[in-house]
């Protein structure tokens, strides 16, 4: 479903992504976990083609990651939500229904809008929300189009308890039905018990790409430590 491919990406002389490569399978979920400054997000905004990469390939479903085609599979939640002023919630819906041609758009922007409790919000302008609110609008946004891969950054930044709850069953339904999931987060417990596989980035490079059991026997982790655990292990400055 998505293939990176010796990915590079500079900001100036510094490489902020230093030769990457990675494949997510149909259906996988892959958490991607890595300390403030990582390379996460300049890696995701690569492959959803909000910035240039300096080198490599990226396909999704097997088309140029900047094609119409690929662009149709998937969805992006970014980790700064942006919305537009002059759209009410429910018109960010109807422009996310309209660009992607979603049927019956209105009852599934409705349950969307009402598990994120922004129902009696519809008719608010983007300026007038709060940032929770703007994340929940990109959310929903991300969620109607029923995208076959979708990137998540940071989604549960800014979200009430109610929300992030909300969120992670998202995330188990939507592996249930075979969604390919990439989700960058701090939150490590969020993507624990669900991630078929774990990357670990740090200072633009992989530095782990397994699942959980695996890592912590490559490792020499004991079984009962967590994920938080081998995180800080594998993160830790020498
Ligand atoms: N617009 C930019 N211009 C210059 N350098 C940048 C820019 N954006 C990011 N960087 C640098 O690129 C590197 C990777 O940043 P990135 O935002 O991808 O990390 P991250 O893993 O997502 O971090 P965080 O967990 O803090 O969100 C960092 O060293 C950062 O300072």
């Amino acid at each position: 479903m998505l293939e990176v491919n010796g990915l590079i990406k500079k900001y100036g002389k510094q490489n902020a992504v230093n030769d990457i490569s990675f494949r997510l399978e149909g259906g996988e979920v892959v958490g991607l976990l890595g300390p403030n400054g990582a390379g996460k997000s300049t890696t995701m905004k690569c492959i959803v083609g909000l910035l240039r990469k300096t080198a490599g390939e990226i396909l999704i479903g097997g088309h140029d990651h900047l094609s119409v085609a690929a662009k149709k599979l998937f969805s992006y939640i970014p980790e700064t939500p942006n919305v537009y002023d002059l759209l009410t919630v429910k018109e960010h819906m109807q422009f996310i229904a309209q660009a992607y041609k979603v049927d019956n758009w209105k009852d599934k922007a409705d349950q969307w809008m009402e598990l994120y409790d922004l129902t009696d919000k519809k008719d608010k302008l983007g300026r007038d929300l709060s940032k929770g609110m703007r994340q929940k609008v990109s959310i929903c946004c991300a969620l109607l189009p029923d995208p076959q891969l979708l990137f998540f950054d940071e989604p549960m930044i800014g979200l009430d308890p109610k929300a992030i709850k909300n969120t992670k069953k998202i995330f188990k339904e939507l592996k249930e039905r075979g969604k390919t999931i990439l989700v960058s987060t701090h939150l490590i417990d969020s993507v624990e018990t669900i991630a078929d596989r774990i990357m670990i980035m740090k200072d633009g490079n992989i530095i782990g790409n397994d699942t959980l059991s695996s890592l912590k026997s490559q490792f020499s982790a004991t079984d009962d430590s967590s994920l938080e655990d081998l995180f800080l292990e594998l993160t830790k400055d020498e």
